[in-house]
This record gives C-alpha cells, structure tokens and sequence, in this order.
C-alpha cells in the first residue's frame, strides 16, 4: 500500500487521457433497499428561510425524494433536454397560463431566469450600473426584463449555439429593438449567454491592437473563466500561477495500482456540482459532452459497532436537529430586529437550545446529533464555534437548485477545457502588486510583469496571511473584510482499494463516533465507483478533526480510517481488504491557498464578500469564491466570479479610458515625440536624461530614465536605452560621480536592465502617454497633474 500527502508539486492530473473512467451507466444497478434511511443533502444545507420554501424542506437537511434510491442516475443531453423542458417554448407561440395551472412562456422564461439569479421583478446590481435602461422601474424597466428573460431562456435552450442579436430579435416588437440590444449586450458581456465551451465559443486571435493588458494572478477556475471572458473580449491576458498545474482547489488526482490495472480520478478539492438547475458548470458540462452523475439520495448511518441507525432514532434526532436550527434562525430575527448588529456562535445558539429543550440525551442520539452538527461543519467548512449564527446561511435564498451531481472522471476535466489556449506562466508566486495611475506592476519570485489592470484571484486565505503586498496598501474596508469573513478547512482522504467491497449502490454512506470532539473525522464517505473509473472512497475530515488531521501522519491515518471501515463491514461478514494507494489532503498547510473555502464568521456578513469583490482605483480586481455572496465557498460561485470580473474589467477600461495600445502605437511611431520629450528633462546628469510621472511627485512614482551610449552626437549615431525606475533611485544615480559608477549602480544594486525604445511594456507606454499628454496641456514644465485618470 502507498500512502501519502497531496502534494502541490504534483504534476497535472490527466485521469481522463491515461485512464479513461468506466461508463457509469454500464455498472450494475443495485438492489433496491426499501430499508434504507433517507439520505442527507452533503454539500450545501438546506434553505433557512422559511418564509421562502415550503416548511418540510427547510427542516430538513435531507432531500425530498428517496424513490429512485438504488439506481445509478447518469444526466446525459437528452435527460438534461427533458429538465429544460420548463425551458422556453419556441418564442412566437407565446401564451398566458393555461387555465389548468400550467405555466405561459412568460413565466417559464422568468424561472429560467430566476435559477440563474435573477429576480423576477427588478434589475440586478450589475444590470443597473452598466445602465440597461434609461429610466428605473415603470414599463420600459418591466419590458427589459420580459427581454431579458427570453434572450437567457433562449440561449440556455441551446448552449452549444451562439446566439446573435438579430436571432434574439426574431421574436420580439421591432419597438423593442433598443431592449434587445441592451439586454443582448448585457447577458453577453456579463457571462449569462454565449458563453463557455464549446467550439462556437473558442478563444478568437488577440486583435492588435488589444483593448489593454491584463494580469490574472491565480489559474483557478475564477483565473480561468475570466482569462476565457476576457480575450473573447479583444483583451491581452498573462495569468500567473504558482503552482505548476491549474485548476488550484479543483484538483483531480489520478490514483492507481502498481500494474496500472486499477486505476480511479480522485477529487481532493471540489468535488460536487451542487445543484443543477441554472448552474453554468452544467452549461459546460452540456457544450463538452460530459455526462453528470446524480449523487444518489441515500446515506446509510453505521453505529461505532457497526450496526444501522434505527429509522425511528434517526427521524426523530434529524427532526430534533432541524427545530434546534429553526430555533436559532427565530432568535437572530429577534436578536437583528432589536440590536442590529449583535451576534454569536451558531454553536452557542444550538447547544443552548439543545440543553433547554432536552434534545439529544441518549447516548445515541448524541452521537446522531453529533453526526448533523459534522455535517454542518462540512458544509461551511468551518467550527460551528466560528460561524456567524447571524448570516452563516446568508447565501441559502440564492442555492443552485436540483440536483448535486459528480463528472464522471473528475473536474479536472473542466479545468483542463478552461485552461488550453490561455497564456498560463507557471511557477510564478506573486509577491507584490504595484499598482497606481501607470498601470500594474506584479513581481513574482523571479520576474515582474507589466499590465494595465491585474485581476488577483488567489484564495481568501492567501489575502489573509499578507503572502500578496500591495502597494499602496489595499483600502482600510477591504483589509478589514478580509480580517473578518472565514476561511475554514475541510480535508480528505483518498483510498483506491483492490475491489469496491462495500457495494456500488450508495454514494455515500456515514459513520457515527462517541467522541464529540472528533465527530468530523471519516464521519462520511464518498464512494466514487460510478464515476472515477475505480474502486474508489474517499473519507472526509471536518470541524476540528479536519485541523488535527493537518498534522497527522498518514499511516496513523490509514490505521484509523481502515478500523472505521472493519467496525462498518467486518460485522456484515465483509472483508476490508489494505487499499492500494491512500491521499491525504492538507488544504490548511498548503501556501497557495492556506484552507479550503470561505464561511461567514461572527461578526463578519455577506457585505464582505462584497467588498472583497470591490476594484481598486479601477487597476486592481478580485475574483474567487471568496468574492462572490451569492454563491460562495463553490466551483460555479468562482467560475461567476471571473465572469462578472471579466465584465467589470471591460467596463473600466472604457470608463476610465485608460490608455489602450492605440495610443501606444502612436507614440511609437512617432519616434521623434520621444525626442522632443528629451529636449526638455526634468533632470539630466551626465549621458542620464529623466522624465518624472506628470502624476505623482511619490519618491515611489516610476520615471523614464534615458542613458546615451556611446559618443554624443546630436541627432545621429547615438544609441540610447531606456529603463523605468522610481524617482527615488534617479535621486541617487543624481547623487554620485561618473556614468560608469551611475551604470554599476543601476545594474548590480538596483537590478535594473536597460532596454531599447520597444522593451518599454505597457507600464512604459502608458508613462510615455501620460507625459505627451502632460506636455501638450502645458508645453513649458511639461507637468500638470490630475491629466492621468484613475
Ligand atoms: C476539500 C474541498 C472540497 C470542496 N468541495 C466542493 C464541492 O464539492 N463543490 C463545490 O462547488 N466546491 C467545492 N469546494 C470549493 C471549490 O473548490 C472552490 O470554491 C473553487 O475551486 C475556488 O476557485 P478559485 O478560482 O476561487 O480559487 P482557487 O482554485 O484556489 O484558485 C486560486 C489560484 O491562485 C493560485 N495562487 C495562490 N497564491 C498565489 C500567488 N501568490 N501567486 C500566484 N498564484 C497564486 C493558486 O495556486 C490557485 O491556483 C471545495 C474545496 C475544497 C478545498
């Protein structure tokens, strides 16, 4: 047997080209098992808002539905065809709801648009500031969003077509032509239409000029879809990425025998596509061809000694745990209401609760209500003790619904799809973002990078360790949201065993402890037989176990997660046979992301996210799970997140009219302009001729240095090179004797390469833009402030 840590080193996983899993729907159906429990939803808890969703579903953490219990459910194009079929109807026999309830094309268009996070009756934040219509509220805001819902609903019927304005057109008033193309231009620019993956979508030649340069840091899906968005927009991209594989918390690992002949995709990172319905990683899954396996609605409970849950037992401690929740969602009503801003631990609440109402008092119930709480602990990734019990659920209203779902073969397929033809630089660990009025400068362990705008996608707990500085530093309000939003921990281990001895019907199965302080450890099991291609399990570590378990040998590991599985099947005459290859992970001690994903903590709220997601100065942008409120701690909340970054980026860029490579261009042809600047220096020592930023007097402002080479002859035959470099070193080059001691200086302390007029960068252009513009608007000191736009 091989255990071992999952390692970052680790090169990309490929499970799908060496090993291509098993067609799910060729494995064996188990028997039906009219016996079995109900299953728990895993991922995501259930909505806690009851004044939203019917009452039994917000009590319960369970499905609804456990009548197709035993069946392996695999979505293919045609199963999805058949969910879409609340989707639009062709769009000219538009009707009004039948009088036997159904629902008209109207309303079936505003639930599309409703599962993808819209609602029905008013503008969205984004649809607002981008102005889609002249005037707020009244018809026209009410006709927009009759539009809109159909453009959505008409592309979301056919997700492998691009949709053009005059197809969306065809079913509309031509009065509304100005709608159409509002909305059009908006579900386009924003990543709700022609989107994604397939071949309609694929990546165009940068235009030349491009629209600007942009600096994605972190090739994680966030890095990724806005990297995607951004060149189909006409943008140059770079993204740097520390590690030497994309994907960053989606990680698939390929795990396999000596021989090779038993081989399996293993998700470390995320795993489950949480809910169906409106999801867009659905939508590339569809353009890719990738079949979705439901994850099914059974989740057998074993006791320590190895025996079932009793039904009875498990309905009513299930039933007890949802009234505790329910208990304390009604007191932070009453806590908002009367303080405002007062919070505690959603742990206090429910053990409060717990212990007021006598809930719980065998031992195994405890151990049930233990079992839930672990389960919480998962979903949030986080200590009951540190969740905000205020806004932990914050993000419920907006929950994807339908049903949660695993690639067959492992996300890293999408990572994979998303990542070919981007410019990717590997190996790259930011370590500081530079960024003013001039651009973006990001510096790397060995390199540094010009840009106009830098979008950071690097993890929340990245941004909470400070391994990014940056300069100036990031305003008081977001620094403070990143202090105080969580970013908690959830681990995994990996086992391939030999055979798939526990049986391919379930999913998941749970295992209950005495011990309430290791009730996240192995407490449930994730069987991936259906999909990853081999005899796979994986046991996750949540709450504080997930912490200890950073620290925790691998072998010791493997000893107790085997004992937890003899106790489970050993009774039932079943053999656990060593597994052949073990992976733990150690999210909390990896440095590209320190922790798994994001939670609300006390004292933190939604707003957080929010101001995670704000730009700075309209240089620097954030995407990432940890920006997004709507769906965050999720693959599909990050992959949105680019999305909506990719549109903001676009959108600045033509508000702040920052200089595009167009007015580069012209200031490289007109080579003469150069010289002209040089007539007039701020400063000139020796062969060095300076020209200071028109728009800052910082020490730290970058300014064009200029060193003649060779004999000074005007106007021919001198070579000169260029360097930027901030005012700070010009006044010490300034300060001593002699261009050789000066060009020493410059080379061996400062590290600064000279280069010709082309090697300038972005950065160098955009000076050069700046002082053109300075020079124009005051010819004599050639200095105006307040002419370089931010
Ligand atoms: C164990 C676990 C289980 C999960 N389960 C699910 C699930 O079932 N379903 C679900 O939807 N979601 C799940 N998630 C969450 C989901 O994986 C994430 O929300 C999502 O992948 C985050 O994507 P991202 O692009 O925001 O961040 P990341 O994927 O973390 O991407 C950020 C990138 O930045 C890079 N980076 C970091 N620092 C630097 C630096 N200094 N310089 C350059 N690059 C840097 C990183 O290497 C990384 O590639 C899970 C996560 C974990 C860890």
């Amino acid at each position: 047997m091989e255990t071992e840590d999952a390692s970052q080193s680790t090169p990309p996983p490929d499970p799908s080209h060496s090993t291509p899993p098993s067609d799910p729907s060729q494995s064996t159906p188990p028997a039906e098992n009219p016996e079995s429990p109900p299953a728990r939803k895993r991922r995501r808890r259930r909505k806690q808002f009851p004044e939203m969703v019917p009452s039994l579903s917000v009590r319960s953490l369970r499905p609804q539905s456990t009548s197709r219990s035993g069946t392996a459910p695999l979505y293919n194009d045609s199963m999805i065809d058949e969910l879409l079929q609340l989707q639009p109807r062709p769009p000219r026999r538009r009707s009004n709801a039948g009088g036997d309830g159904s629902l008209s094309d109207l309303d079936v268009e505003a639930l599309v648009a409703l599962s993808v996070g819209f609602a029905s009756d008013s503008l969205s934040e984004d649809e607002i500031l981008s102005s889609v219509v002249p005037t707020l509220a009244g018809p026209i805001q009410s006709n927009y969003i009759i539009v809109r819902n159909h453009i959505l609903s008409r592309w979301r019927s056919t997700v492998s077509s691009r949709l053009s304005e005059s197809h969306a057109m065809e079913s509309i008033r031509s009065e509304h032509k100005n709608l159409v193309s509002s909305a059009f231009s908006f579900l386009s620019s924003h990543g709700f239409i022609n989107f994604g993956l397939a071949p309609a979508f694929r990546l165009p030649a940068v235009p030349s000029p491009p629209r600007a340069n942009v600096v994605v840091i972190g090739a994680g899906i966030a890095g990724l879809a806005a990297a995607r968005q951004l060149i189909t927009f006409g943008f140059k991209v770079a993204i740097l990425e520390a590690r030497s594989r994309p994907g960053g918390r989606v990680h698939t690992r390929k795990m396999c025998s000596d021989d090779g002949s038993i081989v399996a995709a293993a998700d470390l990172g995320g795993s489950v596509l949480t809910g169906i319905n409106g999801n867009p990683l659905g939508v590339l899954a569809r353009q890719l061809g990738f079949p979705l396996h439901k994850v099914r609605d059974v989740c057998p409970l074993y006791l320590p000694d190895g025996r079932p849950v009793d039904t009875a037992t498990d309905s009513r401690v299930e039933t007890a745990f949802n009234q505790l929740l329910d208990k304390a969602c009604k007191l932070r009503e009453s806590i908002l209401e009367e303080f405002q801003s007062v919070d505690v631990s959603l742990g206090t609440a429910l053990e409060a609760f717990r212990k007021a109402h006598g809930v719980a008092e065998t031992p195994e119930e405890r151990m049930l209500l233990n079992w839930h709480l672990a389960n919480l602990e998962y979903a949030n990734a986080a200590l009951l003790s540190d969740l905000s019990m205020a806004y932990w659920d914050q993000d419920d209203p907006y929950e994807m619904g339908g049903d949660h779902c695993f690639i067959p073969g492992g996300n890293c397929r999408f990572v994979r799809a998303l990542a070919e033809d981007i410019p990717i630089f590997y190996n790259q660990t930011v370590s500081r973002i530079h960024y003013g009025c001039d651009g973006v400068l990001v510096y790397t362990n060995d390199q540094a990078f010009h840009a106009d705008m830098a979008l950071c996608t690097v993890p929340l707990g990245v941004l909470k360790k400070g391994s990014i500085v940056f300069d100036p530093e990031l305003p008081p309000p977001k620094q403070d949201a990143i202090k105080r939003l969580g970013f908690g921990l959830l681990n995994k281990v990996a086992m391939l065993f030999p055979h798939d001895f526990w049986g391919g019907g379930i999913d998941t199965f749970g295992h209950l402890t005495e011990d309430p302080r290791q009730r996240g450890e192995f407490f449930l099991f994730y069987s991936y037989t259906s999909v990853s291609g081999g005899p796979l399990l994986v046991a996750l570590v949540a709450g504080e176990s997930a912490i200890k378990f950073e620290n925790s040998s691998p072998v010791e590991t493997v000893e107790r997660v085997l004992g937890v599985l003899r106790g489970i099947f050993t009774p039932k005459g079943i053999e656990v046979p060593a597994p052949i290859q073990v992976v733990c992970t150690r999210w909390g001690s990896d440095k590209f992301t320190y922790g798994s994903y994001s939670y609300v903590a006390i004292g933190s709220s939604g707003d957080d996210y929010d101001v995670l997601a704000e730009p700075v100065g309209d240089r620097v942008f954030f995407a990432g799970e940890a920006t997004n409120r709507k769906y965050p701690a999720t693959m599909h909340g990050a992959l949105l997140s680019g999305f909506r970054e990719a549109a903001n980026i676009s959108r600045a860029a033509k508000r702040s009219s920052i200089l595009s490579t167009t007015d580069r261009v012209d200031c490289r042809e007109e080579q003469l302009d150069l010289d002209d600047l040089y007539q007039n220096p701020d400063l000139s020592f020796g062969s060095f001729s300076v020209l200071y930023d028109p728009c800052s007097s910082s020490s730290d402002s970058i300014s064009l240095l200029r060193v003649g080479i060779g004999e000074r002859k005007t106007g021919s035959g001198l070579l000169y090179l260029y360097a930027l470099i901030s005012k700070r070193h010009v006044m010490e080059l300034h300060d001593i004797d002699g261009d050789a001691r000066r060009l020493s200086l410059l080379y061996r302390n400062f590290g600064t390469k000279l280069v010709g007029r082309d090697g300038l960068g972005s950065l160098g252009e955009n000076l050069l833009g700046r002082i053109k513009a300075a020079r124009l608007a005051t010819p004599k000191t050639g200095i105006t402030k307040g002419s370089c736009q931010t």
